[in-house]
Parts: C-alpha cells; structure tokens; sequence
C-alpha cells in the first residue's frame, strides 16, 4: 500500500483552480518529487496534503485512511511532516531547541511530571536530548547545537528546518524546496543527505524543487505540473525526454531540464 495515495484533487480558488484532478502517489520508502513551472500548483498540493487547505473534491489517503477533512496537527500525527519554502525557525531559540520543540509531541510524561520533576520526565527528556543529538549528527550541525538559530548560514538552516521536521518521527516527510537559495557545494551536500535519509529515518520522502540536478538525481519517480494539471509522471529518464514537460519548461522559460540553471538556483518566489 502506498503512503499516500491522492485521488482526482482538485483545489479551487474562487475562480482560479489551483490544482485540477491530480492523481499522485508515494510509495513506501521512495523518493518522489513533484516538479513544474512557477505558479503550476506544487505548494498548494503540499497544503491540501498536509490539511493547510482542504480540497474542493477528491480523495487523499494516508497508509490507506483518509485525511480530508483533518487539520493541519491531525494530519502531523497520522505521520505526516513538513518544511516550508520560506524557512521557519525559531530564530531565538538553539539549534538543539529547535529540534526539541519538534520532539514534544512524543513525550508521555506531560505537564504533570515536568512540574514535579519525576525522574521518568527527566529520564525521557534525556532520551529526547539523545535522540536530538543524532539528528543534528547526522545533518553535521552537532557542532553549533547550543548557536542560536538565526545566527546559522542559509544552508544549516536549511538543514535544520529538515532535522525538526525528522524529529516528529514522520512516515514521510514533504520538503517544500529544501534547495533554494542553497549555494553548489550546499546543494550537494543536501543532495546525498536527502537520498540517505529515508533509509536513515525510515522515512518516504515527497519534495517540491526547482534544482532539475538533485530531482534528476535522486528521485525514483517524478510529477510535472504545469497551470495546475499534473502533465507528466515517471522517472527521471522518462521525465527529461517527455515532450510535454520540455515545452512546459521552455515556454515559462524556467529552467533546463538535467541542468541547474542560475534562474532556478536563486528562486525564492511564495
Ligand atoms: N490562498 C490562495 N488564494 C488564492 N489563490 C491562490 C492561493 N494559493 C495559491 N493560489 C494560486 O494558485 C496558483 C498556484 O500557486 P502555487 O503557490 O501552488 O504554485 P507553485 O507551483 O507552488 O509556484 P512556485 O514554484 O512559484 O512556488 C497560483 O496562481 C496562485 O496565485
């Protein structure tokens, strides 16, 4: 069964209709991305997905359950994370906080064991600190655990939006451009962290970017959007050379396919 499964969505806004009759799945422990022109519907896909919007008709199931109708925190706890375009730390708190904070929702113990300082809350808060530490291990950020986030370069937050994200210990995790603004060398970097992670954290991976290099690299299957109409699936073979995507591209002038291109390195549109 695949993690999700979305059926005929279709999201209209007012007159304008943002995402018409996409069918779409992810299967479990892959790597799917979803791709298009600037405008095409990708982040309000992410939003019907993760209950920001609800659609207008169609069906979006989780392991098999549907999630319409659910709001965003309820879809969080059937497994379902996300990190969004415009980064969202809290800039005033560390990079250990950070990932804490995204943490809480599995401790057990509660207010009640907080304020009297059980040793089972103490005990599960070191676990948390633990757990914590491996993830900012893992996206090399160990070393500035106690920096306050907003003191971090572009691309550790970058990673750090993505470490919290893991925190909650999601089924799958949404990367809403995790590349944006990334410089070469961070991109790469990002690059082999990503096609790592799933395996790492157990985690099927669905993501939204315009660096064509690391969709072409890591991606098992791939959808193409374009004004809001899924116009394409299929590796990253089958993607580069389909016709429809290449004139997509071209007549938005967007990117190259199988290249990055200076335009899509510094997009950074809502
Ligand atoms: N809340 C909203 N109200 C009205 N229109 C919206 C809303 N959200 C998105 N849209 C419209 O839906 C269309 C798709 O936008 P969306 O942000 O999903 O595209 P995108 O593929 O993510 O673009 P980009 O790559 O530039 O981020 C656009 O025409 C946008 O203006």
């Amino acid at each position: 069964m695949p993690i999700l499964e979305v059926t005929n969505v279709t999201k209209e806004f007012g007159g304008l209709i943002a995402n018409k009759d996409i069918t779409l799945s992810v299967e479990k422990g892959s790597i799917t991305a979803v791709i298009g022109p600037n405008g095409a519907g990708k982040t309000t896909f992410f939003n019907l997905v993760t209950g920001v919007y609800q659609p207008t008709s169609g069906e979006i199931l989780v392991e098999g359950k549907s999630v319409v109708g659910l709001k965003p925190d309820e879809v969080a706890k059937r497994g379902i994370s996300r990190t969004f375009q415009n980064i969202r730390l809290f800039g005033e708190m560390t990079v250990l906080e950070n990932v804490l904070v995204g943490m809480h929702k599995h401790l057990k113990t509660g207010l009640l064991g907080i304020i009297l300082n059980l040793p089972s809350t103490r005990n599960e808060e070191l676990e948390a600190e633990k757990e914590a530490y491996r993830l900012l291990e893992y996206f090399d950020l160990a070393p500035l655990l106690n920096e306050k986030a907003k003191n971090l370069s572009y691309g550790a937050q970058r990673k750090l939006e993505i470490a919290r994200a893991l925190a909650t210990k999601p089924k799958l995790i949404l990367l809403d451009e995790p590349a944006a603004g990334m410089n070469p060398k961070e991109t790469k970097e990002l690059t082999d962290i990503i096609k790592q992670m799933g395996e790492e954290f157990d985690v099927s991976i669905l993501l939204i970017e315009h660096d064509m290099k690391l969709v072409m690299e890591i991606s098992e299957q791939i959808y193409v959007l374009d004004h809001g109409e899924k116009i394409a699936e299929g590796t990253p073979n089958e993607i580069r050379t389909n016709p429809k995507v290449i004139e997509a591209y071209l007549g938005s002038g967007a990117v190259q396919l199988g290249q990055r291109s200076e335009a899509s390195a510094n997009t950074t549109t809502e």
